[in-house]
């Protein structure tokens, strides 16, 4: 039996190459046919993790039958895809979702998608920081494994783990994925404090009481506060709103330096799932009556609703209240 990976950008390749890494067959499905045979002829994907010479283990893919004899199946397609996906995937597979965000149009957790696209199919989720490039050169991180059924979350993480690649086993699906989610969002909040040179108090002042919103939108949620303050959330919190390398944080010192969110996100390959999340997540948490003024002030540059100094000031100006 072999492993199998669905989606071959950054992520799911970098997941790819380090699975395969004692020489174990990994399969790796890719939607587009250029990467399919870059990956199985050069064994190398440079549309979206260049620079790694991948294992010749990975066996690349465009056919989801192909997928059928794997063991477990990495979900690692961006959010908004994933109810199409898994409609496709072999049935019965323990399914290990890496994808981060709330489905648009519904305001579901993508545990909450599969539980309605595949309700009998066995899930995880994997969630934490792990930047792809980081990942794939066998640099160390710690993740998230959430899985409800104990006996399959220790299958599975005895199956994901490698000397640099260590998951720590949680119950907590729906945690695991709010922090993943949330983040995503807290990301482009930081990049436009550093894209409109508000310093790195701002930074840090915006990581902590972003952490605050995940918090309560989580609680609200039926997550738990040490799930959130965990890998999977404020592990991932910090590396993403620190660094260049998270699409996100990359996304929002765009709209921080005054460029538009149209021209920011027109044309790309890659995913910045935040700009995607931001809208549903200020709609989900409206309804939970859960405050979150930093995600809600992300939304406002996303649509481009006020200029950033106006922005920044209205966040500034809300009533003084006990942390
Ligand atoms: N890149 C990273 O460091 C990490 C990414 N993730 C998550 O993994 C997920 C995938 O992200 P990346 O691998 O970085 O993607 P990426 O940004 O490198 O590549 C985009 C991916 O979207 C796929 N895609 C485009 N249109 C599609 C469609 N219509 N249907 C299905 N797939 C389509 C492409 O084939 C490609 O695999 C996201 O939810 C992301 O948040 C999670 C952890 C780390
Ligand atoms: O999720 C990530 C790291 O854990 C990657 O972040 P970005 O999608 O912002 O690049």
């Amino acid at each position: 039996m072999k492993a199998g990976v669905i989606g071959a950008g950054a992520w799911g390749t970098a997941l790819a190459h380090t699975l395969s890494m004692d020489g174990e067959a990994v399969r790796l499905w890719a939607l587009e046919a250029d990467v399919v045979a870059a990956i199985n002829g050069d064994h190398a994907n440079s549309a979206y993790l260049p620079g790694v010479a991948l294992n010749p283990t990975i066996i690349a893919t465009g056919v989801m039958a192909d997928m059928a004899d794997c063991d477990m199946l990495l979900i690692v397609c961006p959010a908004q895809h994933l109810r199409a996906m898994v409609a496709q995937t072999p049935a019965c597979t323990p399914l290990v979702l890496c994808s981060k965000g709330i489905e648009a149009g519904t305001g579901l957790l993508m545990s909450e998608v599969v539980a309605e696209v595949r309700p009998d199919a066995p899930l995880a989720v994997l969630s934490g920081p792990t930047f792809a490039h980081e990942v794939a050169q066998g640099l160390p991180t710690a993740i998230t494994l959430a899985c409800s059924d104990a006996d399959l979350a220790r299958t599975l993480a005895a199956r994901i783990a490698r000397p640099a690649f260590r998951p720590y086993v949680s119950d907590d699906v729906i945690g695991a994925e709010i922090g993943g989610a949330v983040k995503n969002v807290l990301a482009i909040a930081c990049g436009i404090a550093e894209g409109a040179g508000l310093g790195l108090n701002a930074r840090a002042s915006l990581i902590s009481r972003g952490f605050a919103e995940m918090t309560r939108f989580g609680l609200a949620r039926g997550a738990r506060a040490e799930t959130l303050s965990g890998l999977s959330g404020l592990g991932d919190l910090v590396l993403t709103c620190s660094s260049t390398n998270s699409r996100n944080f990359s996304l929002g010192k765009g709209l921080g330096e005054g460029r538009s969110a149209v021209d920011l996100l027109a044309n790309r390959r890659t995913v910045a799932e935040g700009a995607f999340t931001a809208p549903v997540l200020r709609d989900a948490a409206r309804s939970a009556g859960v405050e979150m003024p930093v995600a809600e002030a992300v939304c406002a540059l996303l649509e481009g609703r006020a200029p950033v100094a106006d922005i920044v000031g209205a966040l500034l100006s809300r009533p003084l209240r006990p942390e």
